[in-house]
């Protein structure tokens, strides 16, 4: 089975970033590149990443926007051919659908459901009502019915939505080791955790990228699935 694990390259400087995933690219499956890098460093540096590494790339835009404009983004981001891109589930089933239209052949469309950095208090506090599980479940349906190829979910809810969507691609952020530090995230369990209950993809970022020795971080994430 293929290493389940991409990691989050949220680093500041190409260079550094680079580095880091010649580094570990033997001990994970892909390579996540996110707001901070892309629009740092934009096509070049996704170039750059899939060059040095090999490595599949998950384009992680979280695109959301009204449908025109989110169909061009997608045209747009053809030609570096990321294996994974996500928009945001709560864009509605217009703007879903014609994402995936416009999406490139091999590109898996993923639809984020509620950011594991939230927890109920905070999903209240945006006046959506129910419980992170059921808004979870809610948008899981959406984007399901949209044609998605999966969603992002915690490890909290991804048994369930698994249950829900047997053939979905499910992407689970907000992964620690027991006991390490988990910063701005809420909704968090291990990444064997995740795995065993259903996750196609596990990000992980500054368990490894911020750890004093990246490469012993992922063998030992590793270890553990
Ligand atoms: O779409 C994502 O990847 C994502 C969704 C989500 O709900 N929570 C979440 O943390 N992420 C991303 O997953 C990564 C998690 O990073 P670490 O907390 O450092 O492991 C970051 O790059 C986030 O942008």
């Amino acid at each position: 089975m293929s290493n389940p694990v991409y990691l989050a390259l949220d680093l500041p400087r190409l260079d550094a970033a680079k580095e880091l995933a010649v580094r570990v690219k033997a001990h994970v499956g892909g390579i996540k590149l996110g707001m901070e890098f892309f629009y740092a460093h934009g096509a070049h540096g996704v170039h750059e990443i899939a060059h040095a590494t090999g490595l599949p790339i998950f384009l992680d835009l979280k695109l959301h926007d009204i449908p025109n404009t989110v169909a061009g983004a997608m045209q747009a981001i053809h030609v570096l051919e990321p294996a994974i891109v996500t928009v945001h589930a709560g864009g509605g089933r217009a703007m879903l659908e014609d994402a995936k239209a416009a999406a490139g052949e091999k590109c898996k469309v993923i639809g984020v459901t509620m950011l594991t950095s939230l927890d109920a208090r905070d999903l209240s506090a945006t006046g959506v009502e129910g419980t992170p599980h059921d808004h979870v479940m809610r948008l899981t349906e959406l984007a399901h019915r949209s044609g998605l190829d999966g969603v992002v979910c915690s490890g909290e809810e991804v048994a369930a939505v698994h249950a829900q969507w047997k053939d979905g691609v499910f992407v689970v952020p907000g992964l620690r080791l027991p006991g390490s530090s988990v910063g701005d995230q809420k909704r968090v369990v291990t990444p064997r955790q995740a795995r065993d209950d259903g996750a196609s993809v596990l990000v992980i970022g500054r368990p490894i990228s911020r750890a004093e020795d990246p490469l012993a971080a992922a063998r030992e994430i590793e270890a553990t699935l």
